[in-house]
């Protein structure tokens, strides 16, 4: 219970103080130095961040016959979201063990440590400009789910801000903005993630330029635990 109230504490803590807190960058290689990203992308130079692959050698990419000719390099935007689309299947059929560290993280970084929250990928997204959300909250799309995972891959854009609203039944309801670190020019080299409460308002910003690429999962409460906290109750009710 000590941790539930700790991570409630957390997501509704809207100082917007420490914004470290809320979000995070994360290397799907478990390296989640910030810098050490930073120096990677430095490194290798104009290396993409995914590999791009030519479609000459089979034809289990999903594109008709005659898209371009098989000796031509895929066209970047296709083959991105061809190696997304990959990753996000590979993770939604065998949850990566880089899912299965951020999991760590995010409970860690709350407080939670040990916990290890299921976070079942629910989308991938990819936003052209004018894609843009309305507010809204999010469904319970998982059971157990209780918060929301949004993991901006690398992408080169404009726009696409994050807005999370912390009680919108008062008349001045703040929110809180976070732009997965495009303004300070990351957003291309590093994935970025945010986590709020599923049923916070939230809102984005309309994509401008470019395109913006990201994985949504839901985070879920471990099975085990939601039953010991039923049992709990089950008990306080008998004892009662
Ligand atoms: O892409 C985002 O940052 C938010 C997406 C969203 O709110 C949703 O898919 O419900
Ligand atoms: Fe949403």
């Amino acid at each position: 219970m000590e941790d539930i109230l700790r991570l409630r504490a957390w997501l509704e803590g809207w100082d917007g103080e420490d914004m470290d807190e809320h979000f995070g960058g994360y290397g799907f290689d478990h390296d989640d130095d910030y810098e050490g990203v930073t120096a990677r992308a430095g490194e290798e130079g104009d290396c993409p961040p995914f590999e791009l692959r030519s479609n000459d050698d089979d034809d289990d990419d999903g594109m008709a016959d005659g898209d371009h000719a098989a000796d031509q390099p895929v066209p970047p935007l296709q083959a991105l979201s061809q190696a997304i689309a990959e990753i996000a299947v590979a993770s939604a059929v065998e949850p990566s063990k880089g899912i299965d560290m951020l999991t760590i993280e995010i409970a860690a970084k709350r407080g939670c440590e040990g916990k290890q929250f299921d976070m079942p990928l629910y989308k991938f997204l990819l936003s052209e400009p004018g894609g843009h959300f309305v507010k809204h909250r999010d469904t319970e799309k998982h059971d157990r789910m209780f918060a929301t995972v949004v993991l901006q891959l690398p992408s080169v854009h404009e726009g696409g801000e994050l807005f999370v609203y912390s009680d919108t039944s008062s008349d001045v309801a703040e929110s809180i903005t976070y732009d997965f670190r495009r303004s300070n020019g990351m957003a291309p080299f590093a994935v970025h993630y945010a986590v709020h409460y599923a049923d916070a308002e939230h809102e984005l910003n309309p994509v401008t330029s470019g395109y913006r690429l990201a994985l949504v999962y839901s985070l879920c409460w471990p099975e085990h635990q939601v039953k010991r906290r039923l049992d709990a109750a089950a008990a306080a009710m008998i004892a009662a």
